[in-house]
């Protein structure tokens, strides 16, 4: 089955999003590819939608940040939308308050992240409100350098209204902040489309997604499996796994469990429905070869009463 390709659209409020998302948009429309979109906003009412034009499929989720608040809302969209939809490729514009592994986390929902290609996190950066940044509240400081350094595409944005020694400076802190990341100026976020899909090719290339900031890996266990050894295997991995989530059935019991894991704390909740036994993984610099490597270990050991 082919994936539906996800782009998500990071970066503070004004700093250029929905000025992408219409070059997206516009670059779909000559790919004739089913396209949806699932726009974000703080608001009860959505301002960004007109950006939208009348035929491409969206989705609004106001009211709240799909981070945090509506997170459900999320996942019953996404649901909805790949169960009746089926679109080739979805953009999610995200509330310039959304940080960017709490995004990945809301949209891995295990019923169906395995249907997923998840393309990058591509962030805009307005230049000037990046270097009058100090003006900001430090908890605002803090999302938006972490916008920049969990982007796989940072598009340091406005540069018209910068001087040509301001957007040398600017690279150069990107690049300090994210080296991994393909760092560009642009002005009203026109960025060579190619230059976007490259990063997708970039990551299909390499399935082990090891050269991204943030990565995400889906395993599809198909029984049950010892939980003394999960515990053990839990407790060795890297600290750079941010959180993992999903279901999993171990041999004591008939019904699966939920399984949440985040910086490092599992919690259980028993599900009473059968589950397809998905689990997602977020986490930066990791070698998903060799997880995927013990967790087949896992599967493949046999009871013992
Ligand atoms: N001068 C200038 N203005 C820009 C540029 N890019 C976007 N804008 C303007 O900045 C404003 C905000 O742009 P948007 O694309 O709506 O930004 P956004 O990140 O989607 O904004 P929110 O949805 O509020 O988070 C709009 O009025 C744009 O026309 C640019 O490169 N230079």
């Amino acid at each position: 089955m082919k994936k539906t390709e996800v782009y998500i659209l990071s970066g503070f409020l004004g700093s250029g999003k929905t000025t992408l998302l219409k070059r997206f948009l516009a670059d779909e429309r000559s790919r004739g590819r089913k396209v949806a979109v699932l726009m974000n906003e703080l608001g009860q009412v959505s301002i960004d939608s007109d950006a939208v034009e009348e035929d491409i499929l969206l989705k609004e989720l106001l009211g709240g940040c799909i981070c945090c608040s509506i997170q459900d809302k999320l996942e019953a969209q996404l649901q909805g939308l790949l169960m009746e939809e089926q679109p080739e490729v979805i953009y999610i514009e995200t509330t310039g308050a959304a940080h960017p592994v709490e995004v990945l986390d809301s949209i891995l929902s295990p019923l169906f992240a395995d249907q997923l290609l998840i393309k990058g996190i591509i962030t805009t950066v307005d230049g000037t409100r990046w270097k009058n940044r100090k003006a900001l509240s430090p908890q605002l400081q803090q999302l938006i350098l972490e916008q920049v350094r969990n982007a796989d595409f940072i598009l340091i944005n406005k540069i018209d209204e910068l001087k040509e020694n301001e957007q040398a400076q600017l690279i150069f802190e990107m690049q300090g902040l994210n080296p991994k990341a393909q760092c560009l100026l642009t002005s009203y976020s026109k960025v060579p489309m190619d230059r976007l899909r490259n990063l997708s090719v970039n990551v299909e290339k390499e399935s082990s997604h090891i050269h991204l900031n943030l990565s995400t890996y889906v395993y599809q266990f198909h029984k049950p499996i010892s939980d003394t050894s999960f515990e053990e295997f839990l407790k060795n991995l890297p600290d750079t796994i941010f959180r993992i989530k999903g279901y999993i059935k171990f041999h004591y019991s008939e019904q699966p469990f939920l399984f949440q894991y985040a910086y490092g704390m599992p919690l259980y909740m028993k599900e009473y429905m059968d589950m397809r036994l998905n689990l997602v993984f977020i986490g930066e610099n990791v070698d998903w070869a060799i997880i995927e490597q013990q967790l087949v270990s896992l599967e493949s050991e046999t009871e013992t009463v």
